[in-house]
């Protein structure tokens, strides 16, 4: 199994970095005994203006193939914290890749948000991309521990 991020946008250096780097380093720790990989964040960015379709494209090259394609977006479905950990872990039995990816200022394409098998919300407002990487790093860890059973989740 892989466990990939694709984002739109590069995260410079400061808070929003430091603190996905340190969500993915304790995931990395915690879920090696459970099985999973390390997490490798592609980023993409268009520099020529195309919008959406030359993001969407950009994505599509970087997402690998034959993962199973889950993305962000607000309209998305809202799963506990538990549910992710279980189909977090449903994904690692099943041996499958997987690809999560976060969308730009101007959102997903809906091409490649109705490809997906799974659309995931974090609450109906919409939150800046770079803060949804930090949510969605801090969500990982939380699974791992979850299903390490940790005190870390204490819902
Ligand atoms: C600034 S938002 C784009 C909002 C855009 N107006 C739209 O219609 O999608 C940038 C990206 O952050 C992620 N995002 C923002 N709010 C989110 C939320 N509440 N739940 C899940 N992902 C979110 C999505 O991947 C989105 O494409």
């Amino acid at each position: 199994m892989r466990i990939d991020i694709v984002a739109v946008g590069r995260l410079k250096k400061g808070p929003e970095a430091a603190l996905v780097a340190d969500y993915l380093d304790r995931f990395a720790r915690t879920g090696r005994s459970l099985g999973f990989p390390a997490v490798t964040v592609h980023e993409v960015e268009d520099r020529r203006g195309g919008g959406m379709a030359a993001e969407a494209e950009l994505l599509a090259r970087a997402i690998p193939a034959g993962a199973a394609l889950v993305v962000l977006d607000e309209r998305g479905a809202q799963p506990t914290s538990p549910e992710f950990a279980a189909r977090l872990a449903g994904f690692r039995d099943a041996a499958r890749d997987l690809c999560l990816v976060i969308g730009g200022a101007d959102g997903l394409e809906a091409g490649l948000r109705d490809r997906a098998e799974w659309q995931i919300s974090f609450g109906r407002m919409v939150w800046p991309h770079l803060l949804v990487r930090v949510m969605l790093a801090e969500q990982l860890y939380r699974a791992a521990t979850i299903l390490a059973g940790s005190p870390y989740h204490r819902a």
